[in-house]
């Protein structure tokens, strides 16, 4: 059972790491992968009944997990995140900022208040999320590894302004704390991906979909085993010496420039 994988069954054995949005898609492929290789996982978001049943079945497979609903817009349940992580298991090793999101709507039709939205979700939880893992890291002097997952957004994203603005806030934060945090030990690194095949696509025009992949050099969408694979590496011992990068998994679609789909 489980997902197919390059790697070791037991590389991450006596690792534990905790994953936003880690009950659905991407953030569940990753919770599966890691737990498969031996660390516990650490499932969050908002909605606890998801959770729970990810939890539920990955027990199933003989993963370590556990779960703690919260939203990572809001600070005080960000902390008490941490403190929970602390009390009950000791503190983890990773953090993948996972949990994200927007709605597609032309830049003339979103509010100020919808911007703050994509802001708040995909920034600000970002940015809340590594301030207090870090901080727990550092009060017990223990390294760590830090992953965030933002888009492809090389060539600027029509349709989605406020996410473009907000992840490339996240691809510079990465970098930027890749050099603060690397004396303790603390790598920090961001995974793009381009379209990756999960229910969050569903709030997307199937046929805007069809065109964007087909322009892809490799013109399929990806898998989020596929991310999950470059988060195993990124978090291995393979990735010991890697900080402040940001590895597209997009099939190519880097490589292309921006098209207007609005
Ligand atoms: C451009 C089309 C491209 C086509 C295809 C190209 C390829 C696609 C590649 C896609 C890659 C990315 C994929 C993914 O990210 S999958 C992730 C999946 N999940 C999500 O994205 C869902 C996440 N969204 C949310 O959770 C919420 O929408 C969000 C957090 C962003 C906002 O939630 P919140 O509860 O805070 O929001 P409110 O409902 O209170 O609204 C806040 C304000 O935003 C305005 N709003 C909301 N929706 C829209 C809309 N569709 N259009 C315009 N404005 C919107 C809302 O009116 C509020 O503003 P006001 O108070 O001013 O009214
Ligand atoms: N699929 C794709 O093509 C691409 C996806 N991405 C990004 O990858 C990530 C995962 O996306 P994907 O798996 O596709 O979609 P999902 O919609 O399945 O994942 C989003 C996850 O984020 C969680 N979440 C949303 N808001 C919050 C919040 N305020 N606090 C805590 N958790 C929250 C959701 O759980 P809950 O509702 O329970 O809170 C959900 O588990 C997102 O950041 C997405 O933007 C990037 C590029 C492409």
């Amino acid at each position: 059972m489980g997902q197919e994988t390059i790697f070791a069954p037991q590389l991450f054995k006596g690792k534990t790491a905790l994953i936003t949005g880690g009950g659905t898609g991407i953030g569940l492929a990753i919770s599966q992968l890691l737990g498969q290789l031996g660390a516990h996982v650490i499932l969050v978001s908002r909605t606890a009944e998801t959770l729970e049943k990810a939890v539920t079945d990955l027990r199933s497979e003989n993963i370590q997990a556990d779960f703690i609903p919260a939203n990572i817009r809001k600070e005080q349940e960000v902390e008490e995140v941490f403190e929970k992580v602390s009390e009950r298991w000791g503190g983890c090793d990773f953090l993948i900022n996972n949990a994200g999101g927007q709605f597609a709507a032309p830049a003339l039709d979103i509010s100020a208040n919808g911007f703050r939205a994509v802001v708040d979700l995909n920034l600000q939880g970002t940015w809340q999320m590594s301030s207090a893992f870090a901080r727990m890291l550092i009060e017990n002097g223990r390294a760590g590894r830090i992953i965030n997952i933002v888009l492809c957004l090389k060539s600027g994203m029509p349709g989605m302004v406020h996410a473009a603005a907000a992840r490339a806030g996240v691809v510079n934060m990465t970098k930027t704390l890749a050099y603060e945090w690397g004396s303790h030990g603390i790598n920090v690194n961001a995974i793009a991906p381009g379209t990756i095949e999960t229910s969050g696509l569903q709030q997307y025009d199937s046929n805007q979909l069809e065109q964007s992949i087909n322009r892809l050099p490799i013109s399929r969408m990806g898998k989020p085993e596929e991310v999950a694979e470059a988060a195993a590496y990124l978090l291995s011992p393979a990735g010991s010496y890697i900080t402040g990068t940001t590895l597209e998994i997009d099939g190519g679609e880097h490589l292309m420039g921006a098209t207007n789909q609005v």
